[in-house]
């Protein structure tokens, strides 16, 4: 039984990683706004190859059969639409492939001959009533959207839609929508609610929801791009526990009490995460029911922790409560506006060079100080890739630094920032985390 990398993210190798577009979902009810919110979106990120794919595109064509009871068939139902499909053509794209995409015809119910043939893109944007229904599809997508519009308002639009522009009649218009269209958004389409990144409240001149949304999508494809890039930067997956956690600490209203309760919540994620990187080793146990249980082992001889103080001294405590009685080291920098980041005091391990070494920063601002202990670590004999690197925010411009020089040390991070500003400063980081945490501001 060998040793073995514990990495639990997917091993993408990064010639793959390089070509996978950002895939963005756009869900919500029939005549929301979904349209529009593309259009703006597609507006706003110039300089990117984008393609649009519409759910619509997927729908089984009919047979004669069911053409013949039109009025009868359930367009609001997930069957209605070929995911498998969906599916194979999203893979596909995300793989940097051409993707083949049905051509379904309104007037005809009918897939029509040649498909059209999509290239491989920066974004994809997916828009659809139920494109957050399977979880296959949720899954491919970078982030999701849904266009949260009042029901007397979607019901007006799909009016003046099918009235007007489509010339169907009226009766038959509202007979569609109390049968199909209000029970499929029902029992189908609000439910997928919960898997949005971003509820939007729509409004036709919802432009604060529109430049945040924007905003929202940049900060992520700056994450994606810069993790395409570094295949050993490791973003721990977002959930709304954790952004909610992180909008907490970035609060400047946050109490000191808060910010410590939430940073520790935090910091032991991050920790959690980071060992999940360490080599280990299998192991059979035997569990209460006298069965076998084939499991894993990890070795805490060989790892210790080096605390950058005085910031990183707040995620100690995280790692002695995941791993008893490890040692941590510590290293002081000092900042010299003149003369650079100046390493004063270092206390690690004797035996530093034969451990796995958990560098412990809760922020990667230019990435000098991680530089400094980094190289450090490095003189004392310990292998580059024996160290990772944890923290709860980076700047991409530190990322950039620590990955260039040390490309085979590992970073994980809970978040990835937009940059820094004009005094280094992360932003829109959480302020002076030492002062914010030991309260002495
Ligand atoms: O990537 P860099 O630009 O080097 O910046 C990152 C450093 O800045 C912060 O420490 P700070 O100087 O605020 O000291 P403190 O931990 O003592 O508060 C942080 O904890 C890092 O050590």
């Amino acid at each position: 039984m060998g040793s073995r990398s514990g990495n639990s993210s997917p091993e993408v190798s990064s010639m793959e990683n390089n070509r996978q577009p950002f895939i963005i979902g756009v869900a919500g009810g029939s005549a929301s706004g979904k349209t529009t919110v593309c259009d703006i979106i597609t507006q706003q990120l110039q300089g990117q190859q984008i393609i649009v794919l519409s759910q619509e595109s997927f729908y089984h064509g009919l047979s004669e059969q069911k053409l013949s009871r039109v009025h009868q068939y359930n367009f609001d139902h997930p069957d209605a639409f070929n995911t498998k499909k969906l599916l194979s053509c999203l893979m596909s794209l995300k793989c940097g492939n051409e993707a083949s995409i049905p051509n379904y015809d309104f007037k005809t119910h009918k897939n029509v001959l040649p498909e059209r043939k999509v290239s491989p893109s920066d974004v994809i944007i997916l828009e659809g009533i139920l494109v957050f229904h399977d979880p296959r599809i949720r899954e491919l997508m970078n982030v999701k959207l849904f266009v949260d519009t009042d029901a007397d308002v979607r019901l007006a639009h799909r009016i003046y839609r099918d009235t007007v522009e489509k010339g169907r009649d009226i009766t038959t218009v509202l007979e569609q929508y109390s049968k199909f269209v209000k029970p499929g958004y029902q029992d189908f389409i609000a439910p997928t609610k919960k898997y949005a990144d971003i509820i939007i409240p729509w409004g036709r001149n919802n432009q604060v929801a529109i430049d945040l949304i924007v905003q929202h999508i940049k900060t992520k494809m700056g994450q994606h791009d810069i993790c395409k890039f570094y295949s050993n930067l490791y973003v721990m997956r977002s959930t709304f526990q954790i952004r909610g956690m992180l909008t907490i600490i970035r609060d400047a209203y946050t109490s000191k009490h808060d910010f410590v309760f939430y940073a520790d919540r935090l910091i032991r994620l991050v920790v959690e995460n980071g060992l999940g990187h360490l080599p280990f080793k299998e192991k059979q146990v035997k569990t209460p029911t006298s069965a076998v249980y084939i499991g894993v082992e990890f070795s805490r001889e060989t790892l210790c922790g080096v605390s950058v103080i005085r910031s990183g001294e707040s995620m100690e405590n995280a790692l002695r409560a995941c791993c008893k009685g490890i040692k941590i080291g510590k290293i002081l920098i000092h900042k010299d506006a003149g003369e650079g980041e100046q390493l004063i005091y270092q206390h690690l391990p004797k035996d530093i060079a034969e451990r796995h070494v958990l560098l412990l920063d809760p922020i990667l601002a230019t990435g000098n100080s991680a530089v400094q202990a980094i190289s450090l670590l490095l003189e004392k004999g310990v292998p580059e890739s024996n160290i990772i690197f944890l923290n709860l925010i980076s700047a991409p411009q530190g990322i950039d630094m620590v990955c260039k020089r040390y490309p085979r040390i590992k970073i994980v991070t809970a978040e990835i920032e937009l940059g820094l500003n004009e005094n280094c400063h992360v932003i829109p980081g959480m302020g002076d985390f030492g002062d914010r945490y030991f309260g002495t501001y």
